[in-house]
């Protein structure tokens, strides 16, 4: 459904909004209700007071702050009389938000006589200028009590609705707490600031710690998916959720760094140091700047740690795939290329720079591969080069083999200045258009200007023949040819060695990162999404859709093998539209044939599909895909996340269910189907270097197949049972990878990602949802592109409220905390339940023999809670498990005692007294 407050930034072009008015008949923007006059309340200044102020501040003490904090929300739950009073008051009073387009208001409602106001209508009167509105029912939500303004977990507001849940998380941001509990998953806000919330002291504080103890922190998560680890011995993974910029890889490495220094690692093989230095060269191979993100990662990447039964970490890898190769010779219009190029252009000393023939650099690149203009940009730069050395010899990246990577990247560069000519040949073949540039690429590689031009103009690929049918004749006007220098630096063995040991590992944990969601519109950039936007933008739906699966579909199932009945009506069972828009496969892969039928599938089939359909164009394909997904004019097929777009080669796409609308600008988007031989000739001509430094690098790497991913850091430990046990967490995921090479590039998105969530979802999965506040490209300053929902002096930190309400809905977070407050999370099977506490009972061991068979399991535990006394409303018996009630813990309450007796069905501990 989509929803109907929408707001700005993320609505669709005026165009679409209309034609989503025809199908809808409603508008998706949020109109100020009519009684609102203006001038609109802006923002909620006038809120709920902060509540009391929390000692220490997070530049100072990190700790001291999370833990006042944390005692501060322990304290809430434990109230005088006075505050009891208080709040009586407060809800006698009956205190709402009311919601607009800017924002949110506290109120009051005002009483009014029975039939004074016209059905729907409330009276209302703002808190922070007394105004008196007649407002929609619909438009206000009932509000918390100042108490809850800082709950570190949202699940226990006592109201749970969208501004409570904004207002919890702007107050707390405003506080410098930008991470807050939803339940079982975590939410985290971009601080936007030096990362002072991390450091050891602040780990030490979560080492151990249960999460019913500790304060909400990325941390937390990694120490609660570590101790699920170790007693369950099941294997985990924690995927990080949200926009480009949001602080998934941010977190990322702190969750890395958390888990090796609290874990260990076996023979302390795994240093902080040799993890910073992994990350430095996949920053700088992976990285570059965009409008959304001055650092953004332009690939997916899975960490996994194997962990072996002393809990220390025995073996490591990291897993990169969908990687933007097309970056190095395309992009979007400002911009630009993988930061490793701007760290050599800059970094080189004078040697290597004459070397790389740099010392006179081209004023025009067909690639746009310039050195940066401003000195500060140039010094920086400049640093991270040296940097990335260091890194690389941490990591045993021997001096050689370095140079092999700079020749290769100068030689990209050199290829960029020489450009190729626009039109061909007699024979139709194209060549370089400035040759003094291509020599000194041939030259940096170690091959001669004809072996250089034929690999890339030649259009059929060196020593192998191409017969694949689905294949057209390859014409990427040669710009496809050097990202495969790309591709081999991230799939080169270059942390080989670093990271391995040769103990036995038990269990996996996994930690996924793929760049966030895009949308040029949101930083203001007048222009269509690219299909790699369109593929990163497909693997974070993907993930979303999973913990849609995790939270709702197999929490429903196992309710109705339960037995349990749950009030869940309004909550969306619908998997995403938009997905299948993508991926959607024919019933008949197995027996495809390239005739357009009437059978729906996804674009990335579509793209395959007419690429070589005679007269095959993107608007034949855009067409197809309308047809199969898109709403007929004026018609109302129900909730299309298809659109048209103004011109035939633009479509919108209704992302996180409609939450998030990008445009997209199909042209040229065929060729990504076709088959390029340069690409694999570019491998075979590295392989046969004159050097000897490049060769050894690529040897054996020519297989004929363009693979979007590597094993980066293959570091299994040596041990065969190491070998098997780290192997079987990744099997599907080579098995995937495997399928992969036989497909075509856009076959290969998808199942890659099949591949990954596979892999996922084989483990039990904790959920890190990053937030991004505010629209303006992260990680370099500047000022906000888009400031919408509050006043900069606002002692709040600034948040674009609009923004996060979007991000919100696109989460789908509030339903997940409804069925986590509604249902039962926390569960039991009853033999482990009887195993764990019937020694609460001695009692029954004695009545019955130590060594007595149960016949009845279901019996034996409710005798066992009987004979505790314990509540029946705080706990429900299934079929198969006993589960306790979510409220906020997951206890089951004693009855007559002034403590509940806390029976931690998910942690190891056996009972805890609680005092109520
Ligand atoms: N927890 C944090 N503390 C401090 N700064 C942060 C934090 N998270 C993110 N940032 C800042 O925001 C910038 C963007 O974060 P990051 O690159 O991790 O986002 P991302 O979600 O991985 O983006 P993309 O999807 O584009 O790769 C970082 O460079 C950093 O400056």
């Amino acid at each position: 459904m989509i929803p109907d407050r929408f707001e700005a930034p993320l609505s669709p072009t005026e165009e679409a909004q209309r034609r989503l008015m025809r199908i809808f008949g409603a508008p998706l923007t949020v109109s100020v209700p009519a009684s609102v006059q203006a001038p609109v309340p802006a923002a909620p200044q006038n809120q709920s007071p902060l509540p009391g102020p929390i000692q220490g501040s997070v530049e100072e003490d990190p700790v001291a702050l999370l833990q006042a904090s944390h005692a501060a929300a322990q304290q809430s739950q434990v109230k005088t009389e006075e505050q009891i009073a208080a709040e009586q008051a407060w809800y006698g009073s009956e205190k709402v938000w009311l919601v607009h387009k800017d924002g949110f208001s506290l109120a009051t409602v005002v009483k009014t006589e029975a039939g004074s106001l016209p059905e729907g209508k409330v009276k209302i009167k703002l808190e922070h200028d007394g105004t008196l509105l007649e407002v929609d029912e619909d438009d206000i939500e009932k509000a918390n009590p100042p108490s809850y303004n800082r709950s570190e977990d949202l699940a226990s507001l006592l109201y749970l609705n969208e501004s409570s849940v904004m207002n919890c998380l702007r107050q707390r941001y405003g506080g410098n707490l930008n991470h807050t509990y939803a339940g079982p998953n975590m939410v985290v806000i971009n601080p936007l600031s030096t990362p002072s919330m991390y450091s050891e002291k602040v780990m030490h504080m979560f080492k151990g710690c249960r999460r019913e103890d500790s304060a909400p922190h990325v941390y937390s998560v990694a120490q609660s998916a570590y101790r699920n680890l170790l007693t369950t011995r099941q294997d985990q993974s924690i995927v990080l959720l949200g926009k480009s910029g949001s602080g998934k890889t941010t977190n990322c490495q702190h969750l890395v760094q958390y888990l090796v220094s609290i874990a260990g690692s076996t023979g302390k093989i795994f240093s902080a140091e040799k993890w910073q230095a992994v990350y430095t060269i996949l920053e700088a191979f992976g990285n570059s700047s965009t409008s959304m993100n001055t650092n953004a990662s332009r690939f997916s990447h899975v960490v996994s740690l194997d962990f072996d039964q002393a809990g220390q970490v025995a073996s490591a890898s990291i897993q990169t795939m969908l990687l933007e190769k097309l970056r190095v010779s395309k992009r979007p219009e400002a911009e630009s290329t993988f930061n490793v190029f701007y760290y050599m252009m800059a970094g080189a000393d004078s040697s290597l720079r004459t070397e790389l023939h740099f010392n006179h650099l081209a004023q025009n690149s067909a690639f746009g591969i310039l050195p940066q203009s401003k000195p500060e940009d140039k010094q920086r730069a400049s640093q991270q080069f040296t940097k990335l050395q260091a890194a690389m010899k941490v990591l045993g990246i021997s001096g050689e083999e370095q140079k092999a990577l700079w020749l290769i990247l100068g030689a990209v560069y050199h290829l960029g200045a020489a450009g190729a000519t626009k039109d061909g040949d007699e024979a139709g073949r194209r060549q370089f258009a400035r040759h003094e540039w291509a020599q000194k690429a041939a030259y940096l590689l170690g091959c001669t200007l004809e072996e250089l031009s034929s690999s890339i103009f030649k259009h059929q690929a060196k020593g192998m023949q191409h017969s694949t049918s689905f294949r057209g004749k390859a014409d990427d006007g040669g710009q496809g040819d050097n990202s495969v220098c790309e591709d081999q630096f991230i799939e080169a063995h270059l942390y080989r060695g670093a990271l391995k040991s040769s103990q036995h590992s038990l269990c996996s944990l996994l930690i996924v990162d793929t760049p966030g969601f895009q949308n040029p519109r949101i930083a203001q950039q007048q222009r269509g999404a690219t299909f790699e936007e369109l593929c990163h933008n497909y693997t974070q739906e993907r993930l979303q859709t999973l913990f849609h699966e995790r939270t709702f579909v197999q929490e429903m199932e196992r309710y109705k093998e339960e037995n349990i009945e749950l009030a869940l009506d309004d909550i969306e069972s619908s998997t995403s539209l938009s997905v299948a828009a993508i991926d959607q496969a024919s019933t008949q892969a197995l027996v495809r044939t390239l005739a357009r039928t009437d059978e729906a599938r996804g674009l990335l089939w579509l793209m395959e599909e007419e690429a070589v359909q005679p007269g095959g164009t993107e608007e034949t394909m855009l067409e197809r895909l309308f047809s199969y997904y898109g709403s007929a004019q004026g018609e109302n097929k129900g909730a299309s996340l298809l659109l048209r777009g103004e011109k035939p080669h633009l479509f919108l796409l209704g992302h996180s269910h409609g939450t998030d609308w990008v445009e997209y600008n199909a042209q040229g988007w065929l060729s990504h189907a076709k088959h390029n031989p340069a690409a694999q000739n570019a491998a075979a001509l590295l392989q046969d270097s004159q050097k000897k430094n490049i060769s050894g690098l690529f040897m054996g790497r020519a297989s004929g197949a363009t693979v979007l991913s590597g094993s980066i850091a293959g570091l299994e430990g040596s041990s065969q049972l190491a070998l098997r046990r780290a192997t079987s967490m990744r099997k599907t995921f080579t098995t995937g990878v495997a399928a992969v090479k036989k497909k075509s590039l856009c076959i290969q998105v998808k199942l890659q990602v099949d591949a990954l969530i596979d892999m996922v979802r084989r483990s039990r999965v904790h959920f890190v949802h990053c937030l991004l506040p505010r629209a303006e490209a992260v990680g370099g300053g500047g000022e906000p592109r888009v400031t919408h929902g509050e006043s900069p002096d606002s002692d709040l930190m600034t948040l674009d409220v609009g923004l996060l309400r979007a991000q919100l809905r696109g989460s789908k977070l509030l339903d997940a905390l409804r069925i986590y407050r509604q249902g039962y999370p926390d569960h039991m099977v009853f033999s482990e339940f009887r195993r764990r506490f019937d020694v609460l009972a001695p009692h029954l061991t004695k009545k019955h023999g130590r060594h007595y068979i149960v016949t009845d399991e279901k019996r034996a535990v409710e005798e066992l809670l009987e004979s505790l006394d314990l509540e029946k409303s705080s706990h429900h018996m299934g079929l198969s498990r006993v589960s306790a009630v979510a409220s906020h813990t997951p206890f089951i309450r004693h009855k007559r005692t002034k403590h509940s007796l806390t029976l931690l069905l998910s942690s190891d501990l056996l009972y805890t007294l609680y005092p109520l």
